[in-house]
């Protein structure tokens, strides 16, 4: 049995969403964002990456979680969460936003189906709406949607694979799948699911209220 752990990076400051907390930590559903998120991986080794002003805030909710100081970028926080796994016997892990909090048992499930086969999979929703650019409130053309996907989390991988391409990596990456390809790994993509949004900006909080409920 492969040892899979869960990295759940919670360090950022949610500049688009706004409000008196970073995203992660405002209330959904009666517990913070990264709470829910931290609950989807309770079956797995968890490591928690906070921003250090959040101590406190994680303290009370990461459990048997390990918290990691993450840095000022996404994928300086994702190193240091795979540093923090080190030495651990870690075998696959799955690296997921804190801000994505209704992540489903299906997709954590095909992502790890997709790992028994692949160095990298992730999970992504493939773009059906048609496709524009657009300047100045008008529409100045469209773009084919022929194989455009939206990219989801948990993004999953062999450790020893990720881990090295983060090292190689020069930075500014958007997700951990972007620095594994630059490392030359191929990426299989697996089914996403429409609810796991990334909390992003103030409405999205409402959706995901609205999504949660929809789960009662
Ligand atoms: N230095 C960073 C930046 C981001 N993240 C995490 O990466 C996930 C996705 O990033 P994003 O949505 O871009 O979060 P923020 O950087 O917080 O948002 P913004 O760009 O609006 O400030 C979030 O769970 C966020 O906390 C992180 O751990 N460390
Ligand atoms: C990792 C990610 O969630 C994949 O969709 C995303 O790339 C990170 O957030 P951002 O909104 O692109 O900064």
């Amino acid at each position: 049995m492969h040892q899979t752990a869960a990295l759940i990076v919670a360090a950022g400051r949610g500049t688009r969403a706004g409000g008196e907390l970073p995203k992660q930590w405002q209330m959904l559903a009666g517990q913070p964002v990264v709470a829910h998120a931290l609950a989807a991986f309770a079956a797995f080794r968890r490591v928690l990456v906070i921003h250090p002003d959040d101590r406190a805030r994680a303290n009370a909710i990461a459990g048997d979680a390990v918290i990691v100081e993450g840095g000022a970028t996404r994928d300086a926080s994702v190193l240091a969460g795979l540093r923090a796994l080190q030495g651990m016997g870690v075998a696959r892990v799955l690296i997921h936003d804190g801000a994505r909090p209704l992540v489903s048992q299906a997709v954590i499930a095909r992502v790890l189906a997709a790992l028994d086969h692949h160095l990298a999979a992730a999970p992504a929703v493939a773009v059906s709406d048609a496709l524009w650019t657009g300047e100045n409130g008008l529409v100045t053309g469209t773009r084919d949607r022929t194989g455009l996907y939206r990219a989801q989390t948990p993004q999953g991988f062999r450790y020893d694979a990720i881990l090295a391409a983060h090292l190689a990596h020069k930075g500014g990456a958007a997700d951990d799948v972007e620095v594994a390809r630059a490392a030359g790994l191929d990426v299989a993509i697996v089914e996403g699911d429409e609810d796991n949004i990334k909390l992003t900006w103030p409405a999205d909080f409402v959706r995901a209220a609205r999504l949660l409920k929809g789960r009662d």
